[in-house]
């Protein structure tokens, strides 16, 4: 049997305080995402979603239990993990053609392929005519187009996103969800994707993972069961996606009611 692309089994992470004692970001998590799935990751300010993504991308080992990517201990950063987080991760002194060439550069494609590579991307992200901009030329949006051709650009097996869109507008955000959905779609690649806005969750999703209040645990591990493609703008408004809001919110909102007795009791 083929191991799910990533499983989490009792995987806890501490931290060393300042003070010397240990924080426990995340605690006995145990979760798969398979081949092509797109999960997003749920739970209030501060509960260990992005410690979640750390684990998974070998940037922190955890305390306690095991992460396997494709079914080997994740050591160091695996092939084929993208990751990209809410700030851009685009050098400002080379354009955008260059940006997204980066990547399989290093990774040892020859500079014409990686070049070729990029200007499709930059194409499939409607970016066309843009190689030659620099970041600050762009847009937020554009921005944003830009990092997902340079994530998409190294055709990862899994894409961690950590709040990619939560400095947009409400707007651009909209368009760039779609985007997401249209790049993704027939892909095969796993998408992990941590936010704090359970709309956005829901919308994209096949499962949305419902975390508690720190230390992070799993509570809740929705399926989605919304229509594919998706246009998020025209799905909310449908009573499906409402009616899965609300059960959905009814397991999220008590731990985001926790987090705010736990930051109320820290600054007191
Ligand atoms: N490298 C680190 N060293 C010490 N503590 C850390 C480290 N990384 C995270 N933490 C702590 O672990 C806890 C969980 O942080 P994490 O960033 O995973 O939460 P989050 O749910 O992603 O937060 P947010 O919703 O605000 O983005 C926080 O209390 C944070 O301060």
């Amino acid at each position: 049997m083929t191991p799910p692309l990533v499983e989490l089994s009792h995987a806890t992470k501490r931290f060393l305080k300042a003070d010397g004692g240990t924080h426990t970001a995340v605690s006995d998590i145990s979760m798969t995402v398979g081949e092509g799935e797109f999960v997003a990751v749920v739970g209030p300010t501060g509960c260990g979603k992005s410690t979640t993504l750390s684990l998974v991308s070998g940037l922190e080992p955890p305390s306690e239990g095991t992460v396997d990517v494709a079914g080997s201990p994740v050591r160091g950063i695996p092939d084929g993990v993208g990751y990209m987080f809410q700030a851009d991760a685009m050098l400002p002194w080379r354009n955008v053609i260059a940006n997204v060439a980066a990547g399989p550069i290093w990774r040892g494609v020859s500079k014409s392929e990686a070049h070729d590579r990029a200007q499709d991307w930059i194409t499939r992200v409607g970016l066309a005519g843009f190689e030659k901009s620099y970041m600050h030329q762009l847009s937020g949006g554009m921005r944003k187009r830009v990092a997902l051709a340079q994530t998409l650009v190294n055709e990862p097996r899994i894409l961690l996103m950590d709040e990619p869109f939560s400095a947009l507008d409400v707007q651009t955000r909209a368009l760039m969800q779609n985007e997401l959905l249209d790049l993704w779609s027939g892909t095969g690649t796993a998408v992990i994707f941590v936010t704090h806005d359970l709309e956005e969750a829901i919308a994209l999703a096949d499962r949305v993972v419902v975390m508690t209040a720190s230390p992070a645990r799993i509570k809740d591990d929705f399926r989605i069961n919304l229509p594919r493609p998706r246009n998020v703008e025209e799905l909310r408004l449908t009573p499906e996606f409402i009616e899965t809001y609300s059960k959905v919110w009814q397991s999220l909102s008590s731990e985001v009611e926790t987090a705010r007795k736990q930051g109320a009791a820290r600054v007191a």
